[in-house]
């Protein structure tokens, strides 16, 4: 028997189908467009790379993308000045501002100036705290993205026992949250667990998010587990050649050993085309979100998640 591979990019692409229709519905029934504004900061390759596709994907559904490029010098004070004119411009229903941001900057002051109506990250104090405590709140891209594929692949999660590796502000913690929330037994391991293994082999889900490739060995899966590699790790592939400054070509992989993990779990996301492609169209969602409830309208039914 050899597991199940989850497809994420063809279930973002469906759910990025329903998601392009709705905002066509909003725009044929006069209630304006929804708009994302994306601000990065500095010039690290990988930023710069998601910040492109999300960017693609927002045009693709008909969402009106605003993006805003600083360089890595912005002081923190430009940086809140430009937050608050985004937070006052009826055109942009929903902000991002991608992390990780330079030394200099308190990240934490910069994603509590957005408005919580508009942060769609879900990052901010008001929406952490919503979450926790069961309240209407956005729920963080990637631990969103994660819970409709358990959801898709599991049905109901309830009694479930499920294992995070990885409690980070912006993956590990607030998948916790929601796997609790859907009445899931939730283990987490971080980077002081003594045997980080022994939690895993109890789960019939393990979300990985350590940002450790290959942390998860197959050995640590209970046979016929779901598996959700969110790591996205660039490694060296000698395999695939050298690159033409002579160093060893790179690719993408997980944090779990996926070929041997194959072997014993039930089902598996890839990495690429697993977790990532489902952040970016739970963006847009939650953009559509945003847009919704600034409106005061309700959420259709379709989108719900
Ligand atoms: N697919 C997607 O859409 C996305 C993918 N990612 C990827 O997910 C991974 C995690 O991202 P992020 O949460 O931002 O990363 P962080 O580095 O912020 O957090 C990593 C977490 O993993 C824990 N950890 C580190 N090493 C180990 C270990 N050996 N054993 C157990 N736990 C460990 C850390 O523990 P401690 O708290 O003790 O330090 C920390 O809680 C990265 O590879 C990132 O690229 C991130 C966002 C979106
Ligand atoms: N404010 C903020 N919000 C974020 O949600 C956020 C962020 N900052 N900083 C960085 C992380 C990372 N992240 C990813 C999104 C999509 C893919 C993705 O689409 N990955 C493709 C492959 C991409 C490739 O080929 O490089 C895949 O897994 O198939 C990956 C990673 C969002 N993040």
């Amino acid at each position: 028997m050899t597991a199940r591979i989850i497809d994420g990019r063809e279930r973002a692409h469906r759910l990025r189908a329903k998601i392009k229709d709705t905002v066509s519905s909003f725009k044929q029934d006069g209630l304006g467009t929804p708009g994302l504004a994306v601000v990065l900061v500095g010039s690290d390759p990988a930023s710069e790379v998601y910040v492109r596709s999300k960017l693609r994907a927002t045009e693709e559904a008909g969402i009106q993308s605003f993006s805003h490029h600083f360089e890595d010098t912005v002081t923190q004070a430009d940086l809140l000045a430009f937050v608050e004119r985004l937070n006052t411009d009826p055109a942009v229903h929903g902000i991002l501002v991608q992390l990780p941001l330079p030394a200099h900057i308190d990240k934490l002051a910069v994603i509590n100036a957005i408005a919580p109506d508009k942060d769609v990250d879900g990052f901010h104090l008001e929406n952490v705290g919503r979450l926790a405590t069961g309240q209407p709140s956005f729920i963080p891209c990637t631990p969103l993205g994660c819970l409709m594929l358990l959801r898709e692949e599991l049905g109901d999660l309830r009694g479930r026992v499920a294992t995070i590796v990885g409690c980070s502000n912006i993956v590990g913690h607030p998948m916790a949250e929601l796997l609790l929330k859907n009445e899931c037994t939730v283990l987490i391991a971080h980077e002081y667990t003594r045997d980080t293994g022994a939690l895993v082999r109890q789960a019939d889900i393990v979300v990985a998010a350590a940002g450790v490739p290959g942390l998860i060995k197959a050995d640590w899966l209970k046979p016929g587990a779901c598996v959700i590699d969110v790591g996205i790790n660039r490694v060296a592939a000698p395999e695939k050649g050298l690159a033409d400054d002579g160093a060893p070509k790179t690719k993408l992989v997980g944090d779990v050993d996926f070929a041997a993990a194959l072997a014993v779990a039930d089902a598996i996301t890839p990495v690429p085309g697993g977790v990532g492609p489902m952040t970016i169209a739970c963006l847009l969602l939650n953009t559509v979100d945003a847009f919704c409830t600034q409106a005061g309208r309700a959420k259709p039914a379709c989108l719900a998640a």
